[in-house]
């Protein structure tokens, strides 16, 4: 398996427990790797045959823009359900970062794996 990844997706939304945070849109980052078989893609040299990372991130865009979770978490689990069910994407790797959701550190956050771990790709966690 390859993989089609997005990298620092940046996407301002209403997330965090306190107060305040409810009343400003912060900055969350998002990087996204999808597990693909890109060899039609590549023999056909055609879109249709590839994972579309811009479709993917104008979906993932529209769904956190919208959106107003409490836990980063709730907003992790929601938008790798959407990858893999509308994507048909068979395993990915999220890692979802608060930049400076902590004064005393870069960023804070959550990574998860979801789905088919035979889908795997070897080497995965550059990210
Ligand atoms: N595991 C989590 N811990 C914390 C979260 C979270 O979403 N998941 N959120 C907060 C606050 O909203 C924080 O980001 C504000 O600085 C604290 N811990």
């Amino acid at each position: 398996m390859d993989v089609v990844y997005i990298r620092d997706l940046r996407i301002d939304t209403i997330i965090g427990i306190y107060d305040w945070e409810r009343e400003v849109r912060q900055t969350v980052s998002l990087d996204v790797e999808m597990a693909a078989d890109i060899s039609k893609a590549a023999e056909t040299d055609d879109i249709q045959y590839a994972l579309n990372y811009k479709s993917v991130a104008k979906r993932i865009i529209a769904f956190v823009e919208g959106s107003e979770f409490q836990l980063v978490e709730t907003m992790i689990e929601q938008i790798a359900t959407i990858i893999r069910e509308e994507f048909d994407v068979p395993w990915l790797r999220l890692r979802l970062s608060k930049p400076g959701a902590l004064r005393q550190s870069k960023d804070v956050g959550l990574v998860i794996e979801r789905g088919d771990m035979a889908m795997r790709p070897a080497g995965v966690g550059a990210i």
